[in-house]
């Protein structure tokens, strides 16, 4: 099986001064997935490894460059699903770590559960040995601005507007078959404290069976949970739809039935994949066959050789 990697940079507008960085940090993560599955690693180390380098790069909504909560502070969403026998981990609300999608891993290996939350996975990480960091050590001065701006353009958040910020996600198809997904969100800014989006929930922010394909979702999370668009878009393939047919129905229909403006990345198992979305725009990137596809705005794709 050729191996296929894909990953997104989050759903909504990317302004021109910071696109190139992002564009940059997405080819980066794209490259490594890639490189992981070229290997013969797993879908689930790729998928883990490139939203590892997500969560590193400040550009992006996740790790270091989480968005804040309405009191200033980070709090992070994060979900991993390997589609060989459907076994997911998932965290929320956790504070002070670097990586939440390798938190959401060792959920998922080292536990019996699916889902730790804010002190439970907290005492989790301390217990596997994950490194503590000050919390300030995640909050950057551009996402301080943003957060006071936020304050005082506030009006109600309109679910037809677009969602700020990139959250980040990554689906793999690794060399054996296999597929799955990890997504990974500072979530939206000025949110209320302990507000969990739709990342950390299977079936919303992302969802992953090899005998369908791994889907990961990124926009209004509220949307995003009451249309279940991860299980949806798959439900689609089930019936027979292709990648883009059932990208298009599900974003389609969460727009018209809630209002909520989105994007998802998609793989088959037979490898066909797809990165749509609803909002202005959505940072992506896809490998296959050596070639990696890359774009940001509507009809804007790049191809180049992997080296
Ligand atoms: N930008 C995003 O994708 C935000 C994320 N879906 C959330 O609502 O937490």
């Amino acid at each position: 099986m050729n191996p296929v990697l894909v990953v997104h940079g989050g759903a909504g507008p990317v302004s021109e001064d910071v696109k190139e960085r992002v564009r940059q940090g997405i080819i980066r993560a794209a490259t490594v997935g890639y490189g992981i599955l070229r290997e013969g690693g797993s879908a689930v180390d790729a998928v883990e490894g490139a939203v590892v380098t997500l969560e590193d790069d400040p550009e992006f909504n996740a790790g270091c460059g989480s968005v804040l909560n309405t009191n200033g502070e980070v709090e992070m969403d994060a979900s991993i699903m390997d589609g060989k026998d459907l076994s997911t981990g998932a965290v929320s609300a956790v504070r002070g770590i670097a990586n939440p999608i390798k938190l959401a891993r060792l959920v998922m290996e080292k536990t019996p559960h699916c889902f730790l939350t804010h002190h439970g996975a907290a005492q989790f990480a301390a217990a596997m040995g994950v490194p503590e960091i000050p919390a300030e050590k995640l909050i950057t001065e551009r996402n301080k601005k943003r957060l006071e701006k936020e304050k005082q353009e506030k009006e109600a958040q309109e679910t037809d507007s677009e969602p700020n910020l990139g959250t980040v996600g990554a689906v793999a198809l690794d060399c054996k078959g296999n597929v799955a997904y990890a997504t990974s969100t500072g979530g939206i800014i000025n949110r209320m404290v302990g507000r969990v989006g739709d990342s950390p929930c299977v079936g919303s922010g992302g969802y992953a069976d090899s005998n369908i394909g791994a889907i990961s979702t990124t926009g209004h999370g509220e949307s995003i949970l009451k249309v279940n668009l991860a299980r949806l878009t798959l439900f689609h393939m089930q019936q027979g739809k292709t990648v883009e047919e059932a990208a298009d129905l599900s974003l389609g229909y969460m727009k018209s039935r809630v209002k909520g403006l989105g994007g998802l990345i998609l793989v088959s198992k037979t490898g066909d994949w797809v990165a749509k979305w609803t909002t202005t725009s959505m940072p992506w990137a896809a490998a296959k066959d050596d070639k990696l596809h890359f774009g940001i705005d509507p009809g804007e794709t790049t191809v180049t050789d992997l080296a």
